[in-house]
C-alpha cells in the first residue's frame, strides 16, 4: 500500500504535519493505497474474493487480493477432526496482523461465536444457496439405483441423503470443487453433493444434474453468502465495504446462525436452515416483508429428521432463529447435534 507522496518542501511548517485535514483518512483509496481484501487461494474463494474487489473497485475504492494459507487448505482430513474455523481462522489472523485491511470468507465456513473486534462489514447478495446433485448419467436423486455410491464428508448433507431411504451409499470426499467433480467424471463415484453456489461462481453451473429442493436436503445455514469483515475500529473502511452490504440476505444469513448458535452446533453438524424475505399482505391489503425461516436436524444415520418452521418480522431475525431452534430442542433435536 502506498503512502503520501506529497512533497516534502512543506515537512516541519506550521500547520503541515501529518494530521492536517485533507491528509488523514478522508477516502482510503487516495490517502492509503489499495484496499487489500484476505481470501483462500481455491478458485472458487478467489473468483468470489475477485468479484467483491471488482465491485468495490466500480464503486471508486480499489481493491486486490491478497492469498492466505489456511488449515483447511493445508490439510486433507476431515474438516470436522480438523477443528472450528478450519478455512477462517488464518484469514482473521492476517486481519488482525495488519496482513490484509478487509477479509471475505464463505460466509457458512466461519464459526457462530462473535469477535468483539471484528465487524461484519458487509453481506453481500447471496447466490441460490440450495445444494447440488452431479451425477454421471445425468440422474436425479430419485433416479440413482439402490447401492449408488455419493461423495460427501458433510455429516448434514450425509444425514440427509440416508433419511431419503434410497440405500445410496455414502462416501467421504474432501478436496477443491474441481477435484469432487473429477471423482464423478472419472467414474470413482455415482454421484457428489455439493453447494450449487460453489458451482455458478467457478462457472460450472452445467455440471449440476439437480439443485436438491430445501424440502429434500436443508443447505448449511448461510450457504451460499459471502461475509465481508474488517477491523471494527476501521471506521472508514467500514464505511466503504458497507455499500456492498445486501439486508435482505444479512436478514436470512442472521436468522439461519441463530439457528446454529442457539443449538450449540458448529458448520460440522447435521444442521440445516434456509431464510428467506417473502412478501405478505395484511388485512388492508398492504404488502409488506416478511421472513420466512425453515430449519432441520437429522440423526446422523437417517433415522430421523426434525424439522420445523416460522415466519416473522424481517428485523427480528435472530430472535426467530432462536425461537425455531427451541422449537427443534422441544422436538428432540439435541438428540442429533453432537456435543449437546
Ligand atoms: N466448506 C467448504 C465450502 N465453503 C463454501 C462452499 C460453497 C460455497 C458457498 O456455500 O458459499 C464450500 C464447498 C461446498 O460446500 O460444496
Amino acid at each position: 500500500m502506498s503512502t503520501s507522496d506529497n512533497p516534502s518542501t512543506a515537512l516541519g511548517e506550521p500547520g503541515t504535519s501529518l494530521g492536517e485535514p485533507g491528509t488523514s483518512l478522508e477516502g482510503r483509496g487516495a490517502s492509503k493505497g489499495v484496499i487489500r481484501i484476505g481470501t483462500r487461494g481455491s478458485l472458487l474463494a478467489t473468483t468470489q474474493a475477485q468479484g467483491i474487489a471488482d465491485r468495490l473497485t466500480a464503486n471508486g475504492h480499489p481493491a486486490e487480493l491478497v492469498i492466505i494459507s489456511t488449515a483447511g487448505d493445508t490439510s486433507t482430513a476431515p474438516v470436522a477432526q480438523i477443528g472450528i474455523g478450519v478455512f477462517t481462522t488464518a484469514i482473521r489472523t492476517a486481519l488482525r496482523d495488519g496482513v490484509c485491511d478487509a477479509a471475505i470468507h464463505s460466509y457458512k465456513d466461519l464459526p457462530t461465536a462473535p469477535e468483539a473486534d471484528l465487524k461484519m462489514a458487509a453481506v453481500p447478495e447471496r447466490v441460490d444457496p440450495r445444494d447440488a446433485l452431479v451425477s454421471r448419467d445425468g440422474m436425479v436423486l430419485g433416479e440413482l439405483p439402490s447401492g449408488s455410491t455419493i461423495g460427501t464428508s458433510s455429516p448434514r448433507r450425509a444425514a440427509q441423503l440416508r433419511a431419503l431411504g434410497l440405500g445410496l451409499e455414502i462416501r467421504p470426499l474432501r478436496g477443491n470443487l474441481d477435484s469432487r467433480l473429477g471423482r464423478v467424471a472419472n467414474g470413482e463415484l455415482d454421484a457428489v453433493v455439493v453447494a450449487r453456489a460453489g458451482l455458478v461462481r467457478i462457472g460450472r453451473t452445467d455440471a449440476v444434474t439437480e439443485a436438491l429442493d430445501p424440502v429434500v436436503m436443508l443447505p448449511a445455514p448461510a450457504q451460499g453468502a459471502l461475509a465481508v469483515e474488517c477491523l471494527a475500529d476501521d471506521a472508514e473502511l467500514v464505511r466503504i465495504l458497507a455499500e456492498l452490504d445486501d439486508p435482505s440476505t444479512r436478514a436470512a444469513v442472521d436468522a439461519e446462525r441463530a439457528v446454529l448458535a442457539a443449538l450449540e452446533a458448529g458448520c460440522t453438524a447435521p444442521v440445516g436452515a434456509i431464510a428467506e424475505v417473502v412478501e405478505s399482505i395484511d388485512s388492508g391489503g398492504r404488502i409488506f416483508d416478511e421472513l420466512s425461516l425453515r430449519a432441520g436436524v437429522a440423526a446422523e444415520d437417517g433415522s430421523d429428521v426434525i424439522r420445523a418452521s416460522v415466519v416473522g418480522p424481517v428485523d427480528r431475525a435472530v430472535e426467530l432463529g432462536e425461537r425455531l431452534a427451541a422449537e427443534l430442542l422441544e422436538l428432540g433435536a439435541a438428540d442429533y447435534v453432537p456435543g449437546h
